[in-house]
């Protein structure tokens, strides 16, 4: 018997990662799908057109990026739609709007109007009774000094020449944002409490908390 079916986490679940640049998404994305026997959906990064130009001028590249990202996330959505569930995906669509898009234009660095396109995009493509939300969405978060040590390892260039300010900014919106979520039950993790890089067995635990928290969802929806 797989953990999946130890834990009785239907073959169909959709659970998406959510958190900071560098919180562990992916890393966590593998460790779970590989675990479960789920298929991933993950944000390509090196193929993105956009996201080196972006980094290099906020103003004239965030609305194009927003846009790319969007269409890709909804592919993505289409996908796992396709496949009946059974996903792993490293960032919810969710965030786009609630941290990037929203943060770009009140920093000043999406026009109004440019915002204004691109929730309204958003909103009718996403937040409509027709768009299937995961099943969990799972947190994580940790310290500011933590994530950026993570950012340097992982050694992105174009995130290594951000000044630290902006993901500080972005750790404060996130605190902020997942506070007031409510589309889809969510879990919240810690990073120091597991470490599925290092230590296999710190999976099982993340699987249980799972399990716990989708029945606990599904009795509440009863
Ligand atoms: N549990 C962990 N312990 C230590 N380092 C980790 C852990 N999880 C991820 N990392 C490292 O942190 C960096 C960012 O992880 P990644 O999964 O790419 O984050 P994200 O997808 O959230 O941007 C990578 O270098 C990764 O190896
Ligand atoms: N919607 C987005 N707007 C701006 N930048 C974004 C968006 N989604 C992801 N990104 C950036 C942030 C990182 O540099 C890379 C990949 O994200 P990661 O959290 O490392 O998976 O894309």
């Amino acid at each position: 018997m797989n953990l999946r079916e130890k834990y009785g986490i239907p073959s169909n679940a959709v659970i998406t990662i959510a958190g900071t640049v560098g919180v562990g998404k992916s890393t966590m994305t593998n460790a779970l799908a590989n675990a479960l026997g789920f298929r991933t959906s993950f944000e390509k990064v090196d193929t993105n057109p956009y996201l080196d130009k972006f980094y290099a001028d906020f103003e004239r590249w965030s609305f194009h990026l927003q846009i790319y990202f969007l269409a890709e996330r909804f592919k993505d959505q289409k996908k796992i739609f396709e496949y009946g569930g059974g996903f792993v995906q490293d960032r919810s669509i969710y965030e786009d709007t609630g941290i990037f898009a929203n943060m770009h234009y009140e920093k000043g660095t999406m026009t109004k109007v440019d915002y204004e396109t691109y929730t309204s995009l958003f909103e009718a493509m996403v937040m409509t009774p027709y768009f299937p939300h995961p099943d969990l969405l799972i947190y994580l978060e940790g310290s500011l000094d933590d994530i950026l040590g993570r950012i340097q390892e992982r050694g992105r260039p174009m995130e290594q020449q951000t000044p630290i300010s902006y993901w500080e900014e972005m750790h404060e919106r996130y605190e902020k944002w997942i506070n007031s979520f409510h589309a889809c039950p969510v879990l919240r993790l810690n990073i120091n409490d597991y470490d599925v890089l290092r230590n296999s067995n710190s999976v099982e635990p993340i699987i249980e908390k799972i399990s716990h928290h989708m029945k606990q969802s599904l009795l509440l929806k009863k």
